[in-house]
């Protein structure tokens, strides 16, 4: 275990070379915003998350992927939460909160629990590099006053630094 955080450690803050240049394609619209940068020939997708001021995500899970993340500019609050109960129908369980800062590292998958994450700042954006192996394109969110699940798609704002034409902003919305 100690093992593979070191390599995930060391292999996102490999990424932070390129990322200097892929920052240059930072998209901020009216919610946070998803955009492929590598589809990884199917193996994992790797993207930059661009957070205005406020912008969070509601209550997620993650498809039973692995998710690293890594700060690259300004700070997110992660908050995480256990899985409701079967019936989901009660105030969710918070299980702790942090501020991830700029370079530092996150990883998160479904037997850890649930998470949502935000940038709380009133006057700086984030970005964030994610990286979800195996790829996946649809999540449940959850209502954190009842437990309540709910299927989304996931889509991209941008692939590969061109625009997408999405309807839905396809985010995790708070
Ligand atoms: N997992 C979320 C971002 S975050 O809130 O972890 C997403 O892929 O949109
Ligand atoms: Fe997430």
């Amino acid at each position: 275990m100690v093992t593979s955080e070191v390599c995930t450690t060391a292999f996102l803050s490999a990424m932070q070379t390129c990322c200097t240049e892929i920052t240059a394609l930072e998209k901020f619209s009216q919610m946070y915003t998803r955009n492929l940068v590598d589809s990884g020939n199917g193996k994992f997708n790797l993207m930059i998350l661009c957070w205005g001021e406020g912008h969070g995500s509601s209550i997620h899970d993650h498809t039973d992927s692995h998710c690293f993340m890594k700060i690259l500019q300004g700070n997110l609050k992660e908050t995480l939460f256990d899985w409701p109960e079967k019936k989901g129908n009660g105030e969710m369980t918070k299980k702790s909160e942090r501020v991830l800062r700029e370079n530092q590292c996150a990883y998160i998958n479904d037997s850890i629990g649930l998470h949502r994450v935000e940038n709380i700042s009133h006057t700086e954006s984030a970005v964030s590099l994610h990286l979800y192996s195996p790829p996946f394109d649809s999540c449940n969110t959850f209502d954190q006053r009842t437990g309540h699940k709910h299927k989304v798609r996931m889509t991209f704002y941008s692939k590969f630094g061109e625009r997408t034409l999405c309807v839905s902003m396809g985010s995790l919305n708070n």
